[in-house]
């Protein structure tokens, strides 16, 4: 995926001249509504709303939405991506707990790769992209945020990767996007003790970049975020994002199998599915 982003690359250095007058248009991500998309005709920045009530929780379907999403994005050669929630409360409640929970193998084998997938793709993404996080944002949905590139928050949310509370620790993909954001230990104390930071709390430590009102706000802070690269050449924004995540990208390029098997393995233990269906049962008594 990355020597085929390095070609992208230089194809588009060739057709520079034709990709500057090209203007994107609006675009469905495919059959469902899970994922909505918005061009602004004017900056031609996608606004991406993740639409799948009531919290979002990724499941297979909204992940291979997703995925098409970005794939489209990339062939339509954005110039850039927010990515937000239809909900007014949660940006994403993470992983779809119930595609762990008495698992299907092949369903659990889609999921998994359609997770990779989309990790590859935002993390890696050519275009820049924004997080407008106008919710709570725990596990995969801090995942989704920290792929990204900024990340501004409404306040009064929590977000971190709290895997360690569930039982479970959190892929090692999950681990190298977290420290691409915070120190090393900073990093380590989150994620052993499996914190989610308040909004403030996430700013002192720099999870996110900004504090905003409210979704509209965070929006616009995003937008003005990506419109600041209007001044640097795409090609050599890319490269440099790229390169900066090479190894991060690389190593789970390279480890696709084993990391799923490890998913497959983990979730298949005794202790893991006690530990998640007692899971399901708390959020369901609230
Ligand atoms: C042990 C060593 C192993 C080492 C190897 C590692 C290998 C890998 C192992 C596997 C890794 C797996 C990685 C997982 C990452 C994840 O993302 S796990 C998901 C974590 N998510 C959460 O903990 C969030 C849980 N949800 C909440 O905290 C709250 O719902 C909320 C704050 C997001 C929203 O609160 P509220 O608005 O009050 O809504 P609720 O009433 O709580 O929820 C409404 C409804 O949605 C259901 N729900 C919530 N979250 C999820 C979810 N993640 N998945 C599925 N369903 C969810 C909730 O149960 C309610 O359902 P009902 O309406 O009651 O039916």
């Amino acid at each position: 995926m990355i020597r085929n982003s390095i070609n992208l690359l230089t194809k588009k250095l060739i057709s520079s001249t034709s990709c500057q007058r090209t203007r994107m248009r609006c675009f469905s991500s495919g059959a469902t509504n899970l994922v909505d998309v918005n061009v602004n005709d004017k900056t031609g920045i996608a606004v991406v709303t993740l639409n799948r009530p009531p919290v979002n929780s990724l499941n297979l379907e909204l992940l291979t939405d997703l995925s098409k999403t970005l794939d489209e994005l990339e062939s339509n050669r954005s110039k850039g991506m927010i990515l937000t929630s239809s909900s007014k409360t949660v940006f994403s409640a993470g992983l779809d707990i119930l595609e762990m929970y008495n698992p299907e193998p092949e369903r659990s084998k889609a999921f998994w790769t359609a997770l990779q997938d989309v990790w590859l793709k935002l993390y890696g993404s050519p275009y820049p992209t924004a997080a407008a996080i106008n919710g709570h944002s725990p596990a995969g949905g801090c995942l989704l945020a920290i792929c990204c590139e900024y990340r501004v928050m409404v306040n009064d949310f929590t977000i971190g990767l709290n895997e360690t509370r569930l039982g479970i620790s959190a892929p090692s993909f999950f681990i190298s996007s977290f420290r691409n954001v915070l120190s090393t230990r900073e990093a380590e104390k989150a994620l052993t003790l499996g914190t989610m930071f308040s909004s403030d709390e996430a700013l002192k430590v720099g999870l996110v970049d900004e504090i905003a009102t409210d979704k509209a706000d965070s929006i616009n802070k995003c937008e003005n975020f990506l419109l600041e690269f209007k001044k640097v050449s795409s090609m050599a924004r890319a490269f440099t994002k790229q390169s900066l995540r090479k190894k991060d990208l690389e190593e789970l390029e390279n480890n696709r199998e084993q990391d799923l098997q490890l998913f497959l393995f983990a979730i298949n233990q005794p202790i893991v599915q006690k530990g998640l269906g007692a899971y399901i049962q708390s959020l369901k008594k609230k």
